[in-house]
C-alpha cells in the first residue's frame, strides 16, 4: 500500500483484478474492500470505480452502486467504455427506483457486538477452601449476562495461525492482511492490524485535479472512501505485537502461554511506566499461580522458558531488563500465573451448515468448540471453578462473556468449569484432570456430594434385567466414598426399597444408595464392587470388561467404514450385535451407550443442545416434520446460555430455523 508512482498503478490493477475473482467467488464484502484498497491508492481510476459500481449492485447498494459508476464514467478515457457504463448506470437508476434502498456498509469488523449490559453487582469474598471467588449481593435470575471484560492480553492459539485474525480471532477472510512490518500476522482489517501495533500505513492525499468541479455533490463520498478513515487506537493503547515484530518471530516457535507470558509481561512494565524496577516487575497483577504444586520437570522448563523469554525480549524490543535471578524468578512465576489463570478462548463451529444452501442427504451436523487463543482477564481470573457451574463462558471476538445457567442466590458463589463437568467425565477423571493441569484438589459440590451422574456414568447393570441398580468398579465405588463427609439423608423408605424405573433415578435412590454404599455398620461384601448397589447380584466384572473392549473393537471398525464409505454388510452386522451386547451390560445412563444423556447433564444443558443440533440436522435430511419441535428446543437452550448473543454465536440456529420451514407440509 505504501509504494510509489508507478508501483501505485501496478498494485491498484493487482487489487481490482483481485476484485473480480472475489466477485466471482462470491466473496462480495471482500471484494468491495479489495476495490477500497484500489481506489484508495490510485483514486483516478476508472475500473477500480466501475468494479465497486458492480460490487455494490450485487450487495444491493443501489446508492453507492450509481455513485461509483458516475465517477466510473467521469474518469474513463474512452468513448466506448463510457457508452457502456452509461448504460449500465441506467438499468441500476431503473432498478433502485423499484427497490428500497439500504444503508451503505463501508464495514469493519465489528470488535464489539454486545449491546446487552450488565446489570449486576459481584464481590470478590475470600473462601474457605478455594482463596479468592466471586459472589453476588443479590439474588440473580437464570440466563442474566454477570459479566463482560476486554482481555488483559489475548495470543492465537499455534493452529488457528493461518485461518483466524490474530487480533480479533475471528475467521480470515479471503483477503486477510499480513502486518506490514514483518509479515508474519494475518489480520481481517486494517483496523485489527493497527490495533495490534503493526505499522500503519497512511494514505498520501488524494489526487485532486481530474475534472473534481463535475463532482460537486460526490465529493464528500469520494473523500469517505479514499481518505484513510480506519479506526488507530488512542495514545494510552498497549500493542500486543509491536514488541514480537522484529528480527525473529518467536511466537510462532515458543508455546502459546509463553508468548502469552511476554504480552502481559511488556503491558505490565508500559503500564507501570518503563522504569526497569525488577522486583516489580509486573505491577498489581495479583494472579494466583501453582509453582510450589507443579513437578521438577516443569518448574526446569518453566526457568528455561523464562530465559529465552527475556532473551527474546531484549532482542526483538530492547527490553533493558537485566537478565539476572530476580527477574528470571519473576517471569517464572508469570507463567505459572497463565497457565493456572489463563482462559481459552473458543468459537463454535459446525460442520455441514452455512457452506451450502441445503441440508444434504443423510448428512448430521454437529457443533465442535475451536480453541482460537488464549487470553487473561484480570477479573475474569477470580472466577473459581465447579464440575457443577452455575455460570457459562463464552467470547465476542476477543469479549469475555459470563451469564448464569441457573438462579444464584445472593451471597452463592458464582463458579464456571474449567473444562471438566459433571455429566462429561467420573468423578475420579474430572479430579485428575484439575489435579494435573491446575494443581488443586477440586472441593466443588459435583466432587464432593453424591450425584446420579456419578455413579451412572460408567456403571455397569445389574445382572436382573428389572433391577435398575448400579453395578461399579473399585476405582469409581472408592471415589465416591471419598463423598462420605457430605452423605444425604437417608430417605425413610430406605428399608424396603422403592422400585425404581430406569428413567427415575430420583435423590431419594441417590440417598438410598449412599446409604448402601457407605454408611458405617453396612459393610458387607454383597455391597463392593461388582455388586448390583439396589439388590446386592453378582456381576463378573472381569469378563464385563472383556466383552465391552471387544464390543468397542467391532463398533470402531463400523465407524472407520462410514468414514472411508466402504460399509459392508458384515461390519454392520457385528457391530449391531456388539452394540446390543453394549446395551446388556452397561447401565442405561453409561456415557459409551449414551441412550439418555439428559440423566448425565440435566435437561437443559448445553451438550443437550449440540446433541439436538446433530438430531435435527438429521430429521431435516429425512423431511421429518419432529424437526421443527427439535430446532425450537435447541434455540431455547441456546438462548439460555448466550442470551441475546444466541444467533452471533451459533448463525446456523437461522439456517436450520428457515430450513425447517422448508420442509414440505
Ligand atoms: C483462576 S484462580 C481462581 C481464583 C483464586 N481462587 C484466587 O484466589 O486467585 C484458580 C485457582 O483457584 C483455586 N480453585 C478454583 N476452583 C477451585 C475448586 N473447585 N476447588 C479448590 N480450589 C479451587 C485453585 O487454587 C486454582 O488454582
Amino acid at each position: 500500500m505504501d509504494a510509489n508512482d508507478k508501483d501505485r498503478n501496478l498494485v491498484a490493477t493487482l487489487y481490482v483484478n483481485r476484485a473480480s475473482v472475489l466477485q466471482k467467488r462470491d466473496h462480495l464484502v471482500e471484494c468491495l474492500r479489495d476495490c477500497n484498497r484500489a481506489v484508495q491508492i490510485c483514486p483516478s481510476y476508472a475500473k477500480a470505480w466501475y468494479r465497486r459500481g458492480k460490487v455494490n449492485v450485487s450487495l444491493e447498494n443501489h446508492d453507492d452502486a450509481v455513485h461509483d459508476l458516475t465517477i466510473a464514467k467521469n474518469r474513463e478515457s474512452s468513448l466506448a467504455g463510457k457508452k457502456q457504463i452509461e448504460s449500465e448506470l441506467k438499468i441500476i437508476l431503473d432498478q433502485s427506483n423499484r427497490t428500497s434502498n439500504k444503508v451503505v456498509q463501508h464495514t469493519k469488523n465489528n470488535l464489539r457486538v454486545s449491546d446487552e449490559s450488565v446489570q449486576v453487582q459481584l464481590q470478590c469474598v475470600t473462601t474457605p477452601d478455594k482463596g479468592r471467588g466471586i459472589t453476588s449481593q443479590y439474588d440473580i435470575p437464570e440466563g442474566s449476562l454477570v459479566h463482560s471484560e476486554e482481555p488483559y492480553a489475548v495470543t492465537i492459539s499455534k493452529h488457528c495461525r493461518e485461518t483466524h485474525c490474530h487480533y480479533c480471532l475471528n475467521e480470515l477472510p479471503a483477503d486477510a492482511i499480513p502486518c506490514t512490518s514483518c509479515s508474519i500476522p494475518l489480520y481481517c482489517s486494517r483496523r485489527c492490524r493497527g490495533q495490534a501495533g503493526g505499522q500503519v500505513f497512511k494514505n498520501c492525499p488524494m489526487e485532486r485535479n481530474i475534472n473534481d468541479s463535475v463532482f460537486d455533490n460526490l465529493e464528500e463520498y469520494i473523500s469517505q472512501i479514499t481518505l484513510d478513515n480506519d479506526f488507530y487506537p488512542e495514545d494510552e493503547h498497549i500493542f500486543e505485537h509491536k514488541h514480537e515484530c522484529k528480527g525473529v518471530h518467536w511466537p510462532v516457535i515458543l508455546p502459546s502461554d509463553v508468548v502469552l507470558a511476554g504480552r502481559v509481561l511488556v503491558k505490565s512494565v508500559q503500564k507501570n511506566g518503563v522504569s526497569m524496577d525488577v522486583p516489580n516487575l509486573l505491577g498489581k497483577l495479583e494472579l494466583s499461580h501453582n509453582y510450589s504444586q507443579v513437578s521438577p520437570e516443569s518448574k526446569l522448563e518453566s526457568h528455561i522458558y523464562a530465559i529465552v523469554l527475556l532473551y527474546c525480549l531484549q532482542h526483538s524490543y530492547g527490553f533493558e531488563l537485566p537478565i539476572n535471578g530476580a527477574s528470571v524468578s519473576q517471569v517464572v512465576i508469570l507463567i505459572s500465573q497463565i497457565r493456572v489463570n489463563s482462559l481459552a478462548i473458543v468459537r463454535m463451529n459446525s460442520n455441514n451448515y452455512g457452506q451450502s444452501d441445503h441440508v444434504s442427504s443423510g448428512s448430521t451436523c454437529t457443533v465442535e468448540q475451536v480453541r482460537v487463543g488464549l487470553a487473561i482477564y484480570t477479573a475474569g481470573s477470580l472466577f473459581n471453578h465447579s464440575c457443577l457451574p452455575n455460570i457459562h463462558a463464552y467470547f465476542l471476538s476477543r469479549t469475555l462473556m459470563i451469564r448464569t445457567t441457573e438462579f444464584v442466590p445472593s451471597g452463592y458463589p458464582l463458579e464456571l468449569s474449567y473444562g471438566p463437568q459433571v455429566g462429561q467425565w467420573d468423578c475420579k477423571d474430572r479430579l485428575k484432570f484439575l489435579e494435573d493441569e491446575y494443581s488443586f484438589r477440586c472441593q466443588c459440590s459435583g466432587c464432593s456430594e453424591l450425584n446420579t451422574s456419578d455413579l451412572v456414568i460408567n456403571a455397569f447393570c445389574c445382572v436382573d434385567p428389572n433391577c435398575p441398580g448400579v453395578v461399579l468398579d473399585n476405582s469409581i465405588l472408592n471415589c465416591e466414598k471419598q463423598k462420605r463427609k457430605h452423605l444425604p439423608a437417608v430417605p425413610q423408605c430406605s428399608s424396603s426399597a422403592p422400585h425404581l424405573q430406569v428413567g427415575k433415578l430420583s435423590s431419594d435412590y441417590i440417598g438410598l444408595v449412599a446409604y448402601l454404599l457407605l454408611e458405617e455398620n453396612n459393610r458387607t461384601s454383597r455391597y463392593g464392587p461388582g455388586y448390583c448397589l439396589k439388590c446386592g447380584s453378582d456381576r463378573d466384572l472381569e469378563s464385563s470388561y472383556a466383552t465391552v473392549d471387544e464390543a468397542w473393537i467391532y463398533i470402531r471398525r463400523l465407524q472407520d467404514a462410514i468414514i472411508s464409505k466402504e460399509i459392508s454388510r458384515a461390519v454392520l452386522l457385528d457391530a449391531s450385535r456388539f452394540l446390543g451386547l453394549l446395551r446388556s451390560i452397561l447401565h442405561a445412563y453409561n456415557k459409551s451407550i449414551a441412550e439418555i444423556l439428559e440423566k448425565l447433564y440435566g435437561h437443559n444443558h448445553i451438550v443437550i443442545g449440540y446433541e439436538l443440533v446433530k438430531l435435527s440436522s438429521i430429521q431435516l435430511s429425512l423431511d421429518d416434520h419432529n424437526a421443527v419441535d427439535t430446532i425450537s428446543r435447541l434455540a431455547a437452550i441456546f438462548l439460555h446460555y448466550f442470551g441475546s448473543h444466541a444467533e452471533t454465536m451459533f448463525p446456523h440456529l437461522l439456517f436450520l430455523q428457515r430450513e425447517a420451514l422448508k420442509l414440505p407440509q
